[in-house]
């Protein structure tokens, strides 16, 4: 083979060799950059400069910049990266604390459950475990939000949540409206009044369950005041008759006794007298002579008379005696009858301001007029609607005619019972007068007291009364406005009332609704 061949040939294989020598370099410097183009994605948000760096590597090694290029970048960002080592030692110091302190933090809450102790004292071991990375103290993180999460839970369920507070709420506003009926059922005298006055006032305020508690026991304790003032009142009125009847009795005895004293006086002047007049008799029938006579008979006479004058003297003693004790006695009976007159006024005033109906036994008039009042403050004072209806029974009269007033009465009695059964406690009924009743709405607009009325309408003409063995329907008719701030009690009354008219003049059996103008 000539020499100029092999020559050839060597440098083809040379040539060849490098080729293979430059591909491979180029396919591992491809590996390589994409290797450190995946690192420095991985290693993105740790660091802004290390990852505007990192970017600027990763362009450059795409488009395949000479390493020699690269060089001083790389170094730079070699420095950067020392940099962010010793912060990242810091922050994982800082993270490892972090992590200590609010696990300890938990720990020092009170009523934690058992487990949850357990798991977070585990927990607090782990991160005292140095470690390199904050990587390292993520599942750490997690656990202690879990278990922040749990002691929360558990918190809640201990201390009660919303739901407690809405049954507190509840509560106390059940309380108020017991509170608030039984104040307006109970009558007191003017000084005992005032206190509840101001009790019922204390109670549109702020219901917390302070306020109610001072409520109740002020309202007992004025109860129990003015039983005692009227116990003692009684007890005193008592006396007095006691004393009264004593004295009364006292002063028959005496009078007997007088009456009988002067009996037997009198008993001897009689047989005196009849002893004179005998004796006259016998001694004129001795007489011999008319002067004999004439002077017996004078003697006699004035003996008689003096007897008599006795006996008048006697008989006016035991006419004035029975005078005087008469007059004492009708004395003492004056006394006692005002005594009684005061008594029964008492009793009588108790009775007025009794605040019953006798015959429905739900509220009257007076009591409704004093709740209106207190409704309406109260609606004013919070901005919240208030609801007055009245219903009137339809053709009661007829029932009156045709069945006695004694059904009448029974049927008064159902219908104030069904009336009430059917309303909220929170809503107030009282009988108004004859067939009348009136119901008052607190917090709700005219829309929402339709249904209640319409319900309570349905309830009574389901009513099955009977009379006389016969099945009598018996309907009620409703008029409803809603308290306006233009109103007075008075306006929003004649409203509800018109209204009422017309549910009467539109065929009765329904419900009339006028709302303010
Ligand atoms: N039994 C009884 N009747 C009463 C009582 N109070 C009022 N009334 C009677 O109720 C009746 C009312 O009659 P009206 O006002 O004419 O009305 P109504 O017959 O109900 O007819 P409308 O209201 O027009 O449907 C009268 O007969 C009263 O005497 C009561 O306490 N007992």
């Amino acid at each position: 083979m000539p020499l100029q061949d092999d020559t050839k040939k060597q440098l083809s294989n040379a040539l060849k060799a490098r080729k293979v020598l430059e591909d491979t370099y180029e396919a591992q410097f491809k590996i390589l950059a994409q290797f450190v183009a995946r690192l420095s994605l991985a290693c993105k948000g740790v660091d802004v400069e290390l990852d505007n760096r990192l970017a600027k590597l990763r362009t450059e090694l795409n488009r395949g910049t000479d390493l020699e290029k690269l060089l001083p970048f790389i170094e730079g960002t070699s420095e950067t990266l020392k940099q962010f080592e010793a912060k990242h030692q810091t922050d994982v110091q800082k993270v490892q604390q972090g992590l200590t302190d609010a696990g300890k933090l938990l720990q020092k809450q009170k009523g934690l459950p058992d487990q949850l102790r357990r798991d977070l004292r585990d927990l607090l071991t782990k991160v005292e475990t140095p470690s390199a990375t904050v990587h390292a103290f993520l599942p750490h993180i997690n656990n202690l939000t879990e278990l922040y999460q749990q002691a929360l839970q558990a918190k809640q369920q201990l201390t009660g949540d919303n739901a407690d507070d809405d049954r507190y709420s509840h509560t106390c506003r059940k309380i108020s409206i017991e509170l608030t009926n039984l104040l307006s059922e109970l009558a007191f005298a003017d000084d005992c009044a005032t206190e509840m006055d101001k009790i019922r006032v204390s109670l549109l305020g702020n219901l917390t369950i302070d306020v109610l508690l001072e409520a109740c026991l002020k309202t007992i304790s004025i109860i129990i005041t003015s039983i005692n003032q009227e116990r003692q009142s009684a007890e005193h009125f008592l006396l007095k008759l006691n004393d009264a009847l004593s004295s009364v009795q006292q002063a028959v005895v005496s009078s007997l006794n007088t009456s009988s004293e002067l009996q037997e006086k009198m008993l001897v002047l009689n047989q005196q007298i009849e002893q004179q007049i005998t004796h006259l008799g016998a001694a004129s029938q001795r007489a011999t002579s008319l002067e004999q006579l004439k002077a017996l008979v004078s003697d006699k006479l004035s003996a008689i008379a003096n007897s008599m004058r006795a006996k008048d003297k006697l008989e006016q003693q035991d006419r004035q005696s029975l005078l005087s004790t008469l007059d004492s006695m009708e004395a003492r009976l004056n006394e006692l009858e005002a005594d009684a007159l005061t008594f029964k006024k008492r009793i009588s005033d108790q009775n007025f301001r009794s605040l019953q109906d006798a015959l429905t036994g739900i509220a009257n008039r007076a009591a409704f007029d004093e709740r209106y009042q207190l409704e309406i403050k109260r609606a004013q004072r919070y901005n919240k609607p208030l609801c007055v209806a009245l219903a009137d029974i339809d053709h009661f009269k007829s029932i009156n005619d045709n069945y006695g007033h004694s059904a009448g009465d029974k049927t008064l009695q159902v219908i104030a019972k069904a009336l009430k059964l059917h309303l909220r406690e929170t809503d107030f009924i009282a009988r108004y007068g004859g067939e009348e009743f009136i119901i008052l709405f607190p917090e709700s607009e005219l829309s929402e007291v339709e249904a209640p009325l319409n319900m309570l309408r349905e309830k009574i003409r389901k009513i099955p009364f009977k009379f006389k063995n016969v099945s009598v329907p018996i309907t009620i008719s409703f008029g409803a406005t809603q308290f306006s701030s233009n109103d007075t009690s008075r306006s929003a009354f004649d409203r509800a009332d018109e209204a009422l008219y017309e549910a009467k003049k539109s065929g009765r059996d329904k419900v009339i609704l006028k709302p303010a103008k």
